[in-house]
């Protein structure tokens, strides 16, 4: 069905993980019923959304707020297990209290696409899926490349081919900001020194993006979110397994810059960035394209979704040590070159005029919530596996 987490670099591992990404069965009259009543439209602005990484941190979070203000809403998502299947699959469930139906197969599996865009008429995509993570692209190169790059281009080529052709919405990260010094970073800064594999990936999205436009008329919207964190959340990430880790009495590594330089990211509450996602979709023009023809110039746009109030790693992890009320075992140690970068910080003026982009939650009031929810979720004794 999914893929596994190979934790492994040569190219015969990169070929075995290609051949384990190979998705479950779809089809039949139950399934396609399903697929089409999750798909129906409930009111009148005629939205009707492909979510691809919906039983993702991201994905799960944008899919039920649109399907709670009445748009048609169909998930797909692979449920491979770079971190615990279970999260996925419990969001799943989540989805589906909410009416939302997610397919299970991989965004390359072009059969699946076609099936999928026969059946419903997709007026937006909301393309969240990709592998995500700074770090783990030394690990596994190649699930960049199949998810970020392939798995992205074999989207392109069914929304280009589709009539009506849907207007997409996507997610590209900070991180292509990469090695720019110049803060905060602004859409018009340079993004051509990615630090990791993953940035690099993001970044050629963006530039696969051009070209779909430019060609095929696609009107295409990148969002450049900056560390998004909050109940749900990524077990990969710094302040989800700083909960695990400080819960368990095993210490931490904080990253610190040259100089005891100091690290630090513009942290983006999850409710401030689905309005984002939510925006950006609400203000997306049609694509002017059809059955892979352009018609005329279509809209091509890219926005920093942050949160504009850069916070020290350091100051994340006393967030945590007080909601927690329990002391974490610090262990301080060089930034190593491993993917991360030293410091974000958005300036966000450009969705805030596009589409009121206004985050709301600092990182006390958000991780807060996270904390309640991670405790609900594993109990404060039991922890993830991650
Ligand atoms: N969370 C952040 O801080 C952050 C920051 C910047 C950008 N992003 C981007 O936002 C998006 C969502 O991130 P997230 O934090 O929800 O990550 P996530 O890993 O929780 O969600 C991604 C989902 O996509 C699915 N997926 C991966 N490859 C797939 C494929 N080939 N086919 C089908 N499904 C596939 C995964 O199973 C997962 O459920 C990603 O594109 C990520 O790169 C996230
Ligand atoms: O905005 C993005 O575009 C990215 O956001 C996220 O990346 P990052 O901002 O790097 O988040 P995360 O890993 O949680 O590290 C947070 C902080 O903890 C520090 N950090 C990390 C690990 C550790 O062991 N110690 C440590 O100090 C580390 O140095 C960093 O300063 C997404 O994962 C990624 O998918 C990408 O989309």
């Amino acid at each position: 069905m999914t893929s596994s987490r190979p934790s492994m670099t040569s190219s015969l591992a990169s070929d075995l993980y290609r051949r384990s990404l190979k998705t479950s069965s779809w089809g039949g009259p139950t399934w396609e019923k399903r697929v089409k009543s999750s798909a129906r439209i409930r009111t009148r602005n005629g939205f009707c959304v492909l979510v691809t990484g919906a039983s993702g941190f991201v994905g799960t979070h944008v899919s039920v707020a649109l399907k709670r203000r009445g748009d048609g809403v169909l998930g797909l998502d692979n449920f491979n297990d770079y971190y615990e299947p279970s999260l996925k699959r419990a969001r799943q469930a989540l989805l589906e209290r909410s009416g939302v139906y997610v397919v299970e197969g991989d965004i390359n599996d072009v059969a699946l696409l076609k099936k999928l865009f026969e059946l419903v008429s997709f007026s937006h995509v909301m393309h969240l899926a990709a592998q995500a993570g700074v770090r783990y692209a030394m690990q596994n190169p190649s699930s960049y490349i199949h998810s970020n790059i392939a798995g992205f281009v074999s989207l392109l080529e069914i929304c280009k081919n589709a009539n009506p052709q849907p207007a997409i919405v996507w997610a590209s990260s900070s991180s292509v900001y990469g090695l720019n010094t110049k803060v905060p970073f602004s859409e018009k800064d340079r993004t051509d020194q990615p630090a990791s594999l993953y940035a690099a990936t993001k970044k050629a999205g963006e530039e696969i993006a051009h070209t779909y436009n430019h060609i095929y008329g696609l009107s295409l919207t990148g969002l450049r979110f900056f560390t998004v964190y909050g109940p749900w959340g990524r077990p990969d990430m710094a302040y989800f397994f700083f909960t695990k880790d400080i819960l368990k009495g095993k210490p931490i590594p904080i990253f610190e810059g040259a100089n005891h330089g100091t690290v630090a990211r513009d942290f983006t509450y999850i409710d401030d960035i689905v309005k984002g996602c939510l925006g950006a979709l609400d203000t997306a023009e049609k694509s002017t394209g059809s059955g892979g023809k352009k018609r005329g110039p279509a809209q091509l746009r890219v926005f920093n979704l942050g949160n504009t109030s850069p916070v020290p790693v350091s100051d994340l992890v006393s967030i945590l040590e007080r909601l927690l009320k329990v002391k974490a075992k610090r262990m301080v140690m060089k930034l190593p070159r491993n993917g991360d970068v030293q410091f974000t910080h958005a300036n966000i003026s450009l969705a805030k005029r596009e589409f009121g982009y206004k985050p709301t939650t600092d990182l006390q009031t958000g991780l807060k919530k996270f904390v309640r929810w991670y405790v609900s979720y594993y109990g404060s004794s039991k922890k993830s596996d991650q």
